[in-house]
């Protein structure tokens, strides 16, 4: 029997088990790669909100780079939260030539900020350039280039912009949803650096189990890409994967805030093995 390929996360932890790398291991594992795992932070965090975050010291997250790239056949890596500016710069450097699927995560669901201007400057300066493929919501886009005030409409422009900083640019279009409004579907704007821009739509999930839907969506890609798909095909496949899980896990009642996406299942609380 073939080994799986390996597929690395640099993220941070989330207590309630919905984003970072509980959203990253377990989405891996739902796509056929071994996940191993670099933890730059430990947050404590659930459905309503992130309480704290202890930042990993930076020895730490080499030590573990190390240990990681030093005997793992790595394939793909997907990066998470990473926290600071010297954790961006150190992962630029050790996972250059290694496909890099970069989820820039700097503000959670909740609307806790989990990365601020450096940490968005070293992004754009550092790893970006590094990276194969960058996966930013509108507003992170808007963020990483300091554009404040665009909105949705403004997507595509967004994706080819960062293109414009060295690696393709998929800028995901999860729904804002206001009361009483009805969203019909979602579209992601892929961009690539040689000017070129696709769109990606499917039928939107009416659900407020959301948490870990960006990590959930970027370890997919990092999986698919892992797998020996090409960008096209992995941002389509990827994009699928996240609504099967959202549907299978929008009537869960899990916690008083945005509920997390189911990970690996569909089976329900009335479907116990
Ligand atoms: N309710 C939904 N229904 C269908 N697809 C969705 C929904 N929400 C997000 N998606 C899809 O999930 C993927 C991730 O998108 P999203 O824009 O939510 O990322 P994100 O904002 O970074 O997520 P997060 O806030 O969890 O980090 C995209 O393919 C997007 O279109
Ligand atoms: C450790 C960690 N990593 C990533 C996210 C972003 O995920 P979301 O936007 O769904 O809150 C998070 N909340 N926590």
């Amino acid at each position: 029997m073939s080994s799986p390929p390996v597929v690395l996360s640099i993220a941070g932890t989330d207590s309630g088990g919905a984003a970072g790398t509980a959203a990253d291991l377990t989405t891996f594992a739902a796509l056929g790669v071994h996940g191993a795992c670099v933890i730059t932070a430990v947050t404590a965090q659930h459905t309503l909100g992130v309480d704290a975050v202890h930042a990993v010291p930076i020895g730490v997250v080499e030590a573990q780079l190390e240990a990681v790239l030093g005997d793992l056949p790595v394939a793909a890596v997907k990066t998470g939260m990473l926290g600071s500016a010297e954790v961006v710069r150190q992962v630029a450097r050790r996972c250059a030539g290694i496909p890099l699927v970069v989820d820039p995560v700097l503000v959670a669901t909740s609307g806790a900020v989990l990365g601020g201007r450096e940490v968005r400057e070293a992004y754009l300066r550092d790893l970006i350039p590094a990276a194969t493929v960058i996966t930013p919501n509108v507003d992170e886009a808007a963020a990483l280039l300091d554009r404040p005030g665009v909105d949705s409409r403004q997507a595509p422009d967004l994706a080819k912009e960062l293109a414009g900083h060295g690696c393709a640019a998929l800028v995901t279009g999860g729904p804002q949803w206001r009361p009483g409004e009805v969203i019909e579907s979602c579209t992601d704007w892929l961009a690539t650096p040689d000017g070129e821009v696709q769109c990606f739509d499917h039928p939107a999930v009416r659900t407020s189990n959301d948490h870990g839907t960006g990590c959930t969506f970027s370890a997919a890609l990092a999986a698919l890409l892992a797998h020996g798909h090409s960008l096209t095909d992995a941002a389509e496949s990827a994009a699928h994967h996240t609504t099967t899980q959202l549907i299978a896990g929008s009537a869960w009642r899990l916690g008083r805030g945005r509920g997390p996406i189911a990970h690996t299942t569909n089976r329900g609380n009335d479907e116990r093995p």
